[in-house]
């Protein structure tokens, strides 16, 4: 649960810390607004993705499904700072799918809270492997880190590529391969 008094204390603490006059007019409601946005930006600490793949569709076909270029942003917990980009998720259904929408709930779900990329790729996969129970399951993740850009090592452009397999994914190489061909078309 988010409490916002405090991020609120932190913020006035922050401002401070960095030599600002947190009662100059342009800073008054700077540590409401930031609470504000904590509430949304780490929103997702207080959902399950459970409760979004509840539902399901019965499918006799166990065709590949891909959703790919979903766009995310996250929080990086070892600075604050967004890294942001796109995922990719497949999955080879087990009898039942779910509404496409959900497979993008499930990244929000995980992406609003303080990441590390890798986590993120794992939490996603194994997500849709308890709740879907699919024969397999694959998240590729390529992000930009805004601290590897505007500060530390400075490196616009660089991105940070991901990957989650889990079941058929991990035992068979030629699934893998079918993956990236459907992506790249
Ligand atoms: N593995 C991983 N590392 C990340 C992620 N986000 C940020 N980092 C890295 O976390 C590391 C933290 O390193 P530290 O040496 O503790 O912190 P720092 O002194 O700010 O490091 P620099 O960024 O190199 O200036 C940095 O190398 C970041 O690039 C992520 O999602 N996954
Ligand atoms: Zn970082």
């Amino acid at each position: 649960m988010i409490d916002e008094e405090k991020v609120k204390q932190g913020i006035r603490l922050l401002l401070e810390g960095i030599g600002e006059d947190i009662n100059r007019e342009g800073l008054l409601e700077t540590p409401d607004r930031i609470a504000r946005m904590y509430r949304e930006i780490c929103g997702g600490m207080e959902e399950d993705a459970g409760e979004h793949l509840l539902k399901t569709f019965h499918v006799d076909s166990s065709e590949m499904v891909i959703e790919k270029d979903i766009t995310f942003y996250s929080t990086c917990e070892h600075h604050l700072l967004p890294f942001y980009g796109k995922a990719h998720i497949a999955y080879i259904p087990n009898g039942k799918v779910v509404g496409l929408s959900k497979l993008a709930r499930t990244v929000e779900v995980f992406a609003r809270r303080l990441q590390l990329q890798e986590q993120l790729t794992g939490q996603i996969a194994d997500a849709l492997m308890e709740h879907i129970d699919p024969k397999g399951a694959i998240v590729l993740l390529e992000a930009e880190h805004m601290c590897m850009t505007m500060r530390g090592i400075k490196k616009p452009g660089s991105k940070t590529v991901t990957l989650a397999r889990r079941g058929a994914f991990l035992r068979d190489p030629a699934l893998e391969e079918q993956f990236f061909r459907m992506l790249s078309r």
